[in-house]
């Protein structure tokens, strides 16, 4: 890039008034490696390109200053609304989403293409969902399909393909559930299953319904935002009194108020489990009734080409806003000025400036590695009491012959072959995805793709010399692959010809989540979804996005928190309507609640 056409200014990295009151200086006062009789170190280093208003094309920070022009006395303010940190599914909701409020955002990604843990990667004529592959949020109805509403509010829409089974349980004592796109089918088979349990699955998930039906009725927005909150309120006031009364309570409570048969208890741990990582009496109510039922509502659809095609039609349509995804950008530090987050710098040393930042980084990620320790604000202490880092993972992905397969083989499966105790101990379930089940044209001719994974802690796979690393890898996966032979597919080890396993340190080097970790998951039995953060942080102008903010893990979770996020964002920086005294009403009622958590 020729540097002839920009212009660099230099901010003083210090003022009164804050960063947006910030004046460019002239070429005449540039002199040596001083302005004005003030050191470079204490100025940052912009560049913009000649001629076009700041608040309209890229600022580029260079290492040294070439030529000084400006207008003196100009408020050019920042120039960007918002900087996003990471491009995973909740860092490209929120961009998106306030792109299409009006906001001109900059997303900065460290890998080369979007996603995080919904990205993508081919290999020989494969192509491979990093993470999960199976997605809530994509149908045609209701208000809780955010994948596709996020889409769509962009201008993109995807080819999705209905899966008649979310997922295949293989359980102990031979337990074989089968859930069903219809609800009376799964619920009839959980019954076959259990018939001196009727009464208590019908009431178990029938409470579940009643969470989600009040979820879908809402439009979705910032719960941190009282205008809408109260809006919401005021017009649905028995979908929101349900809501309230749900938040501070979890699954496990519910079903045994209903449930009293071990196994069928132990099945619906394994339900949560998907879906947080710990059993039923540590997930949320909320979160269960959400993903237990909307998998029958607007059921699991699987996008054409691969899940990876969602984050890139949501990074295509930013750029269609007029926004801005620089890849290979890996953000360093978050720059604090006079406590207020204005910018960030990335590590070849360019710096970035917006009047928000939102990180897209976990929580520890944010605040353990972007800002300093000294920074961390109360309320992310509390958030560390209550919550720790989930276990991250270990991955297989394998292309093998497509005869291995029975004939209607189910798309996911989830296996825990003997003892439900090692539910959630590391390699104790194996979750399995076989995309190619639904479209073929994600593997060669003849071939499908097995997508297999199960928690394991990083501490496993520290240390070890490079030789005992990759002979460790290959055991764990050979005897993961043996126990996927054993109980569903014969000869699967002979039908492999490709595999590729991601230990937590691929996970963590790759996803550049701290300890590779899954998301976070309850330190102790939680009060619900109450101890969980939304999107606002102890520092002003800094904003988490994620699935370590309200309401956690999952892609459509995820999809939520960008929506709440872009939201406050949105009306903090004046493009949503707001109220400064109803803001700190509730801000600090939230704070409050999370206290009790
Ligand atoms: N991990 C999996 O395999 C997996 C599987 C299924 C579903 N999921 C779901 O996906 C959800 C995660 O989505 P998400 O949006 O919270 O995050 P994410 O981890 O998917 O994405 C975060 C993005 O931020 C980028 N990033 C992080 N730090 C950065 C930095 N300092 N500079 C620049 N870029 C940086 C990462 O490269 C990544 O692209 C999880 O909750 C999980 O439920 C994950
Ligand atoms: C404030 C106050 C006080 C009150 C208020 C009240 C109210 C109004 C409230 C409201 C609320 C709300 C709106 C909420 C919401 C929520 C939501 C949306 C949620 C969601 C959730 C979701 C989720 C959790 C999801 C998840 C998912 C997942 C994780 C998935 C996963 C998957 C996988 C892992 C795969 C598997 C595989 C195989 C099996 C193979």
């Amino acid at each position: 890039m020729s540097l002839g056409c920009y212009q660099t200014i230099l901010f003083p990295t210090k003022g009164k008034s804050g960063f947006s009151s910030w004046n460019p200086l002239k070429n005449s006062q540039l002199k040596g490696n001083k302005i004005s009789g003030v050191e470079f170190s204490n100025f940052h280093v912009i560049q913009r390109r000649k001629g076009i208003p700041m608040r309209l094309k890229s600022l580029l920070s260079v290492d040294s200053a070439v030529e000084i022009e400006g207008k003196e006395g100009v408020n050019t303010g920042s120039k960007y609304d918002a900087i996003v940190i990471g491009s995973g599914i909740g860092g490209l909701v929120a961009a998106t989403q306030l792109a299409v409020k009006g906001a001109k955002v900059l997303v900065l990604e460290k890998y080369v293409i979007p996603g995080g843990s919904s990205g993508y990667y081919q290999r020989d004529g494969y192509t491979f969902d990093v993470g999960s592959s199976v997605m809530f949020g994509f149908s045609d109805k209701g208000n809780l399909n955010l994948i596709t509403q996020a889409l769509a509010a962009v201008g993109r829409e995807m080819e999705v393909i209905p899966d008649p089974t979310t997922v295949h349980f293989h359980l102990p004592n031979n337990l074989s559930v089968q859930v069903h796109r219809e609800y009376s089918e799964f619920i009839n088979e959980l019954i076959s299953k259990f018939p001196h349990e009727k009464e208590g699955i019908l009431k178990f998930y029938g409470e579940c319904w009643k969470i989600f039906n009040a979820l879908n009725s809402l439009q979705l927005k910032s719960l941190e935002e009282p205008i809408y909150l109260f809006g919401q309120f005021f017009q649905k006031p028995l979908e929101c009194l349900t809501l309230a009364y749900y938040l501070p309570q979890n699954a496990g409570d519910i079903a045994r108020k209903y449930v009293k048969d071990p196994d069928l208890l132990s099945f619906i741990d394994a339900e949560c489990f998907i879906v947080s990582t710990v059993n039923a009496l540590r997930t949320p109510m909320i979160n269960a009734g959400m993903v237990l039922c909307d998998r029958h509502f607007g059921g699991i659809n699987y996008p054409v080409g691969g899940v990876g095609g969602i984050a890139k039609s949501l990074a295509e349509g930013l750029i269609d806003q007029g926004s801005e995804i620089l890849y290979k950008a890996n953000v360093t530090n978050i720059i604090i000025d006079q406590g207020k987050a204005v910018g960030v710098k990335i590590s070849d040393g360019r710096e970035f400036f917006a009047q928000t930042t939102i990180s897209n980084a976990t929580r520890w990620d944010t605040f353990g590695k972007l800002l300093k320790a000294e920074n961390l604000p109360k309320e992310e202490e509390n958030f560390q009491k209550v919550y720790v880092k989930a276990p991250s993972f270990l991955s297989i992905h394998m292309g093998v012959k497509a005869g291995v397969l029975p004939p209607d083989t189910d798309c996911h499966h989830f296996v825990l072959e003997d003892d439900w105790t090692r539910l959630e101990e590391p390699y104790g379930s194996i979750f399995l995805s076989i995309p190619t089940v639904l479209d073929s044209s994600l593997a060669p001719k003849g071939r499908h793709i097995l997508h297999i994974f199960t928690t394991s802690p990083l501490e496993d796979w520290a240390g070890l010399p490079p030789k005992d690393y990759e002979v460790k890898k290959e055991l764990i996966a050979d005897e993961i692959i043996g126990r996927l032979e054993k109980k569903l597919f014969p000869g699967l080890k002979s039908s492999i010809v490709f595999k590729e396993v991601g230990t937590p340190k691929t996970h963590r080097r790759y996803l550049a989540r701290d300890m590779g970790t899954y998301g976070p998951m309850p330190r102790q039995i939680p009060k619900g979804l109450l101890g969980m953060p939304f999107n606002t942080t102890g520092i002003s102008g800094l904003y988490c996005v994620g699935d370590s903010c309200f309401p956690g893990q999952g892609v459509i979770a995820v999809a939520f928190s960008g929506v709440m996020c872009a939201h406050r964002v949105a009306a903090d920086i004046g493009l949503e309507k707001k109220s400064p005294i109803l803001d700190a009403a509730l801000l600090g009622l939230l704070g409050w609640l999370r206290t009790l958590a």
